[in-house]
């Protein structure tokens, strides 16, 4: 039984199911989840859009399209061919063995929750009382707001303020945080917060908002440090927590702490239930990206299908899709500072390739980090054009713990933007 048919779940029931198992996949809104309807698609094609000058109206039907016009009928097919039962409706787990699902019954050996997460609404006086806009929302809805407030300087905020503010909106941007993608190296903040601002983005940095009052026309926001915003609309991008309310955990002995995902060992196996129980995807708050709820959830299929398999985390890359492209891999400066890991740094300025001669496109900045104990890359971090696609190497080496020596002996094609990783893995290798 998998609970839950988004990114993580469609994967696992079809490889079940193809292995030859008995599968239902319980679904309460669309099968395919959020990544295709809500999420990553519906985003990156904006993005794409912005990036190319289209119109709106061109972006919407465009962005519309990709996101299958937010249907799943193709999506519920190809389960059935595959043989999954698909179950529609909302489940809820009674016992160990046994789950709800719109008021039927179901036996099942195997559980894997694939829920995924939910936006977090934050505490501020008045936001209840106003119409707001999630990510879900602002991008799948036609309107493109005169006035756009937007809560949160994440991923989410990031992109979608660039969306916005490319097609027209006047966007401000409120940050509680001194700067944009808190978690992630501080030159990449910058050198987006300089993007965005160029774009118009006012942005707030530092500063919460105190309360929200509905005016005559539009909304009225005081902010924390006492400034003021006046919106037509309020985009809420204050974080995502684990989906884990309603569904019965609690039945299965499963205890949860508040805000958190569902505990799991290394085999995505649940950690307080009594076994057959597994997790996979944003429910288990630990990576919270598509790439990551797939990889998890091919290793819960091989676990289920009797060959041990062991989830390894360190180089899951982290990307913010805007123009320039922030890409994070492995540790950041601030996560080295907590584990007490002594990082050396060597960074490259992306103006100095000749890529950037070429593409007239001077933005941007590599950091590379080492841990000097074992002598190895343990994270990267880069903000410029296409860095999700030129920084996968990166990613790589981190995995497969590549000797630095042996990384700075490798030659990158001229001109391209991949050059600029070239001296920062030399200076490593000579200072270790
Ligand atoms: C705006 C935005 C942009 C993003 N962009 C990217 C990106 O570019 N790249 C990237 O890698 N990640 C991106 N992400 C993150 C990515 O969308 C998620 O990590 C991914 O969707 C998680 O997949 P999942 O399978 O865990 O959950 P989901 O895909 O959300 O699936 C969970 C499913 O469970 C169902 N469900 C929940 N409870 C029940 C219940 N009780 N009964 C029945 N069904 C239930 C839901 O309806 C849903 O379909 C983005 C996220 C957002 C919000
Ligand atoms: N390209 C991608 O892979 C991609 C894109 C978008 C989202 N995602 C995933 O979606 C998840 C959610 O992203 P997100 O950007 O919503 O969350 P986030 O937690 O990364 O960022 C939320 C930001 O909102 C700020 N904030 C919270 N409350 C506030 C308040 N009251 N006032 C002002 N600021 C406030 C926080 O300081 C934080 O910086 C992420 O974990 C990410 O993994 C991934």
């Amino acid at each position: 039984m998998v609970l839950g048919g988004g990114t993580a779940g469609e994967q696992v029931a079809t490889g079940l199911a193809r292995a030859g198992r008995d599968v239902a996949l319980v679904e309460n809104r669309l099968v395919g989840g959020e990544s295709a309807y809500f999420a990553c698609v519906p985003s990156k094609s904006l993005l794409l859009s912005a990036r190319r000058g289209e119109t709106w109206e061109m972006a919407v039907a465009r962005r519309d399209e990709l996101a299958r016009r937010r249907g799943d009928d193709s999506a519920v097919a190809r389960m059935a061919e595959d043989g999954v039962t698909v179950l529609r409706g909302r489940g809820q787990i009674l016992e160990p063995g046994r789950i709800e699902v719109d008021g039927a019954v179901h036996g099942f050996g195997d559980l894997v929750v694939c829920t995924g997460s939910e936006p977090v609404i934050p505490p501020v006086d008045g936001l209840a009382d106003v119409p707001l806009w999630t990510s879900g929302e602002a991008l799948s809805v036609p309107d493109l707001p005169r006035r756009l407030v937007i809560l949160g300087g994440g991923p989410v905020g990031c992109e979608l303020a660039q969306v916005y503010a490319a097609f027209g909106s006047q966007v401000a941007l409120v940050e509680a945080s001194g700067r944009l993608l808190t978690a992630e190296a501080p030159f990449a903040g910058e050198v987006l917060a300089d993007a965005l601002r160029r774009l118009g983005v006012d942005l707030r940095l530092g500063a919460g908002i105190g309360n929200v009052e509905r005016k005559d026309v539009g909304l009225r926001l005081w902010l924390s440090d006492g400034g003021t915003l006046d919106a037509d609309r309020i985009l809420v991008a204050a974080g995502r927590r684990p989906r884990v309310d309603g569904l019965g955990l609690e039945n299965l002995g499963i205890g949860i702490a508040p805000g958190q995902g569902i505990p799991v060992d290394e085999t995505c196996r649940v950690t307080s239930s009594a076994g057959g129980v597994w997790a996979a995807g944003d429910v288990t708050g630990i990576a919270r990206t598509s790439h990551a709820a797939r990889y998890q959830a091919r290793v819960v299929l091989s676990n289920l299908l009797g060959q041990r398999r062991e989830a390894d985390y360190r180089a899951i890359p982290r990307v913010v899709y805007t123009t320039p492209t922030v890409y994070s891999v492995g540790i950041s400066p601030s996560r080295a500072g907590e584990l007490g890991i002594d990082l050396l740094t060597a960074g490259y300025d992306l103006a100095s390739t000749a890529r950037a001669a070429v593409e007239a496109d001077e933005r941007g900045r590599v950091e590379l980090y080492a841990d000097r104990s074992s002598g190895l890359l343990v994270g990267a971090a880069a903000a410029g054009l296409y860095a999700e696609e030129w920084m996968s190497e990166i990613a790589l080496a981190i995995r497969a713990e590549t000797p630095l020596s042996l990384l700075a002996d490798v030659v990158h094609a001229f001109p391209t933007y991949g050059e600029s990783v070239e001296a920062p893995l030399r200076e490593l290798a000579g200072r270790l």
